[in-house]
């Protein structure tokens, strides 16, 4: 199977030039970007009698004039709206306005107030912003959001970075996006998701072929993606075929973190899950959850006790669980006193899989234990401030680029959480997870993520499947979660019954 790819602009500009070239006339993609707008229009809005079109100097401008020309063409009542100096500077987006001029178009001032209309189409800027919005065309954006009139984007909503989704002082926020040619990858992290509404791509007539470009693309993972990994079981597997994951965490204090990470790691089809944690939370988890194996340390030093036969965890009894595990996951809870330290610095001794979260990143970050190899690092926005010692506001600027200077840096596949998670491999491979919800907003989501991909890794999946795969299967269970309940309220437990739903998938 190969994967669907998101493309940046830079791919879109080379795919671009070879169909003008195959068709012989540079106008041609214009007309066809100008009609898909159209049939969005008559699609989405059919009872909207008038438009107002906002169109820049570039070819966005250029994609508005046409559809203004088609929207007068069939009745509606139509008004171009553009700023004093935004007069067409490309050859396509004059030769579109003279044609709509031509044909009797009405074009108003950008710089006044904006008409009524029943819908707005924004067609200022696309794929060529090249800055922040500022002066009279960052007031004319305000303008536009005031209105209550529905708007349709044209491939970009105007101030939205395409390649980063970063959005400056101000963007438009569209009802929905109609992307031209290809999905684009910024449009689907960050901040530009709260401004796209709905994303529909008109491919414009181009075929899969013509989507090739030497520039690197991102692999676009949605729901039915799933089952390329999620394999039926094989009908004679037992509990020792299907993985043993470790979990280390939960400090006092911090108890919950650890046992969430452990039941989404059964959910998501560890065949045994052994927990080391804290003396106090042996009772609430085995209650909770029977089927793990709880290690416990009692305070001061590292006497332990334990539900199986394994004693303590300081020395021999830790290096005898680690011998046992498939895969490890450290940090949900684990704090930055000695405790979680040594327990780090072992874990990262041992060479096997492993999923860093939490303390256990920060702990990294802050130089205190060497990353280990084999590992799988599942930052937040601040975590991965701190893993490239810098600000959120810097690598939320560019997520993708934040996800591979960690991966670089470190050594590691990289799952850059937030919306429109990123999975970045030292390489700089990306993948980007077009799945999960606002519900996910909330503690303790991060810790089932550290358990499903520690599951999978533990099931043998090689790191950055199960990164991805992980990633994946987390957001799908919490959309279904999300679609039974609502966004707002939404518990990490709620993902539990979902996360075993979706992680049969394949298996159906
Ligand atoms: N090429 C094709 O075959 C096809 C292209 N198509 C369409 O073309 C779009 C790309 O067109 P594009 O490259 O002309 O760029 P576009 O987004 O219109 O903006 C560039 C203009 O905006 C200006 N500008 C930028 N930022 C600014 C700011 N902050 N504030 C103020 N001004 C700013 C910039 O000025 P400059 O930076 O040079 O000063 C320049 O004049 C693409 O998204 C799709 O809709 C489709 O028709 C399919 C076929
Ligand atoms: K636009």
């Amino acid at each position: 199977m190969s994967p669907a790819v998101l493309h940046t602009s830079a791919a879109l500009r080379e795919i671009e030039q070879r169909a003008a070239l195959r068709f012989g006339d540079p106008f041609e993609l214009m007309r066809r970007a100008g009609r898909a707008a159209w049939q969005a229009v008559m699609q989405h809005w059919p009872h909207a009698q008038s438009l107002l079109v906002i169109c820049g100097p570039g070819n966005n401008g250029g994609d508005g004039y046409v559809l203004a020309t088609l929207a007068r063409a069939s009745g509606r009542r139509v008004q171009v709206c553009c700023l004093p100096d935004h007069e067409p500077r490309t050859d396509e987006c004059r030769r579109a306005r003279q044609e709509y001029v031509d044909a009797g178009g009405e074009l108003v001032a950008g710089d006044g107030a904006l008409p009524a209309a029943d819908l707005l189409v924004d067609a200022l800027f696309g794929i060529g912003l090249t800055r922040e919005l500022q002066g009279p065309v960052a007031a004319l954006v305000e303008r536009i959001n005031a209105l209550s009139a529905p708007v349709l984007a044209l491939d970009v909503p105007s101030g939205v970075v395409a390649d980063t989704g970063s959005v400056g002082s101000v963007a438009v926020m569209a009802d929905l996006t109609l992307e031209f040619i290809a999905a684009k990858a910024g449009l689907r992290t960050g901040g530009a998701r709260d401004f796209t509404g709905g994303l529909h791509v008109a491919d414009l007539g181009l075929e899969p072929t013509d989507l090739r470009s030497a520039q690197a693309d991102v692999a676009w993972l949605r729901a039915p993606d799933l089952a390329h990994w999620l394999r039926p079981r094989r009908r004679d597997s037992h509990k020792g075929s299907n993985g043993r994951l470790l979990c280390i965490g939960g400090d006092h204090g911090h108890g919950g973190a650890i046992m969430l990470a452990a039941e989404a790691a059964l959910r998501a089809g560890s065949g045994l899950v052994d927990v080391v944690t804290r003396e106090a939370h042996v009772a609430p988890l085995l209650t909770r959850l029977p089927e793990a194996m709880v290690h416990g340390d009692s305070d001061g030093e590292d006497n332990s006790n334990s539900n199986g036969d394994s004693g303590g965890t300081a020395s021999s009894g830790l290096d005898s669980l680690i011998s046992d595990a498939s895969a490890i996951v450290i940090g949900p809870g684990l704090g930055q006193g000695a405790w979680g330290r040594e327990r780090l610095r072992a874990i990262c001794a041992s060479g096997l899989p492993v999923v860093l979260d939490a303390d256990a990143l920060n702990l990294i970050a802050a130089g205190v234990v060497a990353a280990p190899a084999n590992a799988v690092l599942t930052p937040h926005p601040g975590e991965a401030a701190r893993l490239l010692q810098t600000g959120i506001t810097e690598v939320q600027r560019d997520r993708f680029a934040a996800a591979r200077a960690i991966a670089s840096r470190y050594q590691a596949v990289v799952v850059f959480k937030g919306a429109g998670t990123i999975v970045s491999e030292p390489c700089g491979n990306l993948s980007l997870i077009d799945a999960g919800n606002p519900g996910m907003a909330v503690g303790g989501m991060g810790d089932v993520l550290s358990g499903v991909i520690g599951a999978l890794l533990a099931q043998g999946l090689p790191l950055r499947d199960a990164a991805v795969c992980g990633a994946l299967l987390h957001s799908v269970a919490a959309d279904s979660a999300a679609a039974d309940g609502g966004e707002r309220g939404l518990l990490p437990s709620d993902l539990m019954c979902w996360l075993r739903c979706h992680a049969n998938r394949g298996a159906r």
